[in-house]
């Protein structure tokens, strides 16, 4: 579904920040990308929407490729991102036009728009706040509008770009559980963070290491059996109370149950 085939990236000429990037998401995965700051990670946020284009290789979502122009919006409307910061993107005055502005703009018809809004506010928890003004809700309520106003554009694919930073645990909580809803329902997922408790909740990890791609797969049996600290990450809570209680890796099944089940929602 959406393919970096050797892409290497750079913002100042000889200062490469990716390097020969190769990866595959199919349609339904749930994936986590973490690394150090300054690693890559929102570069490669920008190169899957075409944000920004490759300097060399290329990045193809289903049978679109950035790089080509005519392709370039329809992968904007198929690929949702979701930034850190929500106030950013919000443009209108009540949560129901800051939803039905993207819809207006591609000219959905009116009834289509009002099932779309509905759907888009109930999948975010948010049917009751029509009305309210989006600077005015809390940090994790802002965080669902600009959630609400990309679901209603009916993307394959949502980015989240280090969407859970600014908010406190509950908040975070919330947006965990949206993420792996959206999941279920068939949503392609994708998740950049600095928690490695976030992490742990994707069957699949994708560390970014000095631009390069360093490991992708099970987040894990990253933890059980890489030195995390090495790739300037803190293993997560619950893998290191487990090695501190003296218990040897790798976690026994009943741990990896509880840990990977911390943001499900039943
Ligand atoms: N617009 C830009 N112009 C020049 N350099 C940039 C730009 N955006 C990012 N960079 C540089 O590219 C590198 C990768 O940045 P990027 O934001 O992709 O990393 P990141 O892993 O998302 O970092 P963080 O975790 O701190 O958000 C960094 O060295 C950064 O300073």
């Amino acid at each position: 579904m959406l393919t970096f085939n050797q892409v290497h990236f750079y913002y100042k000429k000889g200062q490469p920040v990716l390097e020969d990037i190769s990866f595959t998401i199919k349609p339904g995965e749930f994936v986590v990308i973490v690394g150090a700051n300054g690693s890559g990670k929102s570069t490669i946020a920008k190169l899957m929407d075409g944000l920004v284009l490759p300097k060399q290789g290329s990045v193809q979502f289903n049978d679109l490729d950035t790089s080509i122009p005519a392709d370039l919006r329809t992968i904007h409307e198929q690929i949702g991102l979701v930034f850190q910061n929500p106030e950013d993107q919000f443009i209108t005055t009540t949560v129901m036009d800051e939803v039905l502005f993207g819809l207006e703009n591609i000219r959905v018809p009116r009834e289509e728009m009002l099932d779309r809004l509905h759907h888009a506010l109930k999948s975010v928890h948010m049917e009751g706040h029509l009305e309210a003004v989006p600077h005015e809700l809390s940090g994790g309520q802002k965080q669902r509008v600009a959630i609400a106003a990309i679901i209603a554009m009916s993307p394959q694919m949502i980015i989240f770009d280090e969407a859970t930073s600014m908010l406190d645990p509950q908040g975070r909580g919330q947006i965990m559980s949206i993420m792996h809803e959206l999941h279920q329902q068939g949503m392609t997922v994708v998740h950049i963070t600095h928690h490695m408790e976030e992490a742990l909740s994707a069957k699949r990890m994708l560390l970014i290491h000095q631009g390069r791609p360093e490991y992708d797969g099970d987040p894990l049996r990253f933890f059980e059996t890489m030195p995390a600290e090495n790739y300037q990450l803190q293993s997560p809570f619950a893998v290191r109370l487990y090695q501190k209680l003296g218990q040897e890796t790798p976690l026994k099944a009943d741990w990896k149950e509880m840990i990977r089940s911390q943001w499900s929602t039943n």
